[in-house]
C-alpha cells in the first residue's frame, strides 16, 4: 500500500484529559487534534509538566481520554476491549522511553527476540531479524551481553532496537536519550532517526532538546493543554 493510501498512523480527534489531584480538577490536554501520516516523524515539545507523557500514554492506549476520539493505523480505539487495546497494543505499537526497560536476564539478542516472537514470528526468523536489526545498530559484538553489562548508549541502542524491529505502524518516543550524556544522546538520537527513516516508520517523540526536535519533519509545541505547530 503506497503511502498516498494507507490509512493515517495516527488520528487524535479532540482530545481532552483531566486528572483529579485531591478534590481538584487538572485539565491538561484541552482539545487536542493530531493526525501523524505513515512516515512522518513528529516532535512534541513542551515544558515540563506540559503533558507531553500525558499525550504519548493516551496515543500509546496506556490511558484513555476524559473525551475524544483515538485512531491507530485507520482503527478506531475507544469502543474497544482491553484485550484489545493490547492487542493493537503489541502489533502496531511501539515504545522507546527514557529508561531502557529492558528485561535485565535476558541478553540483548533475547530482549529484541522477544518483541517478534510476540508478534506471532517464529524462532528462528525472529533470532535472524534481531541479529540483524542489533548488527545494523553497532551492536554485532554485543548480543549475548545482559543489560547490566551494557553501557547506557548501548542499553538505550538494544531498546530502540526492540520498538523498532517489528515495524509498529506508529513509534512513541518519550526522551528517548533524556538519560544520557550530551554527546552520547546526541549520537544515539541520530541513529534512531536514520534507524526509523530507513523503516519508513511514523514516530511522535517527546523531547525536551530544539536541536534534536529540529531533525523532525514536524514540531508540535504543547503549551496551556493545546497544540501549536512550529
Ligand atoms: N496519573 C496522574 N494523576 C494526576 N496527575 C497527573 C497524572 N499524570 C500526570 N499528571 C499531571 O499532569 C501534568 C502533565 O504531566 P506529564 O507527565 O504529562 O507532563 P510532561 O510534559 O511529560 O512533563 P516532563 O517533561 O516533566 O516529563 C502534570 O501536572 C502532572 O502532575
Amino acid at each position: 500500500m503506497s503511502n498516498a493510501t494507507a490509512p493515517l498512523a495516527l488520528e487524535m480527534t479532540g482530545i481532552c484529559k483531566s486528572f483529579f489531584q485531591g478534590h481538584k480538577e487538572l485539565h491538561v490536554l484541552k482539545g487536542i487534534d493530531l493526525s501523524v501520516k505513515p512516515g512522518e516523524l513528529v516532535a512534541l515539545v513542551g515544558a515540563s509538566g506540559s503533558g507531553k507523557s500525558t499525550l504519548l500514554q493516551l496515543a500509546g492506549l496506556l490511558d484513555k481520554p476524559t473525551f475524544g476520539t483515538i485512531a491507530i493505523a485507520g482503527e478506531r480505539v475507544a469502543d474497544l476491549k482491553d484485550d484489545v487495546r493490547s492487542q493493537i497494543r503489541r502489533s502496531k505499537l511501539g515504545f522507546v522511553y527514557q529508561f531502557h526497560h529492558l528485561l535485565p536476564d535476558f541478553s540483548a539478542l533475547e530482549n529484541v527476540q522477544m518483541a517478534l516472537r510476540i508478534g506471532g514470528v517464529d524462532t528462528k526468523t525472529a533470532a535472524k531479524e534481531a541479529e540483524a536489526i542489533l548488527v545494523e545498530m553497532g551492536l554485532g559484538d554485543r548480543l549475548s551481553h545482559n543489560p547490566a553489562e551494557l553501557s547506557g548508549g548501548e542499553q538505550q541502542r538494544v531498546a530502540i532496537a526492540r520498538a523498532i524491529v517489528a515495524n509498529p505502524s506508529l513509534l512513541l518516543a518519550d526522551e528517548p536519550t533524556g538519560n544520557l550524556d550530551e554527546e552520547t544522546a546526541g549520537r544515539v538520537f541520530e541513529l534512531f532517526v536514520s534507524m526509523v527513516r530507513n523503516r519508513g516508520l511514523a514516530a511522535v517523540i517527546a523531547t525536551h532538546d530544539l536541536s534534536l526536535a529540529g531533525q523532525m519533519d514536524r514540531q508540535l509545541h504543547l503549551s496551556a493543554g493545546v497544540l501549536h505547530e512550529s
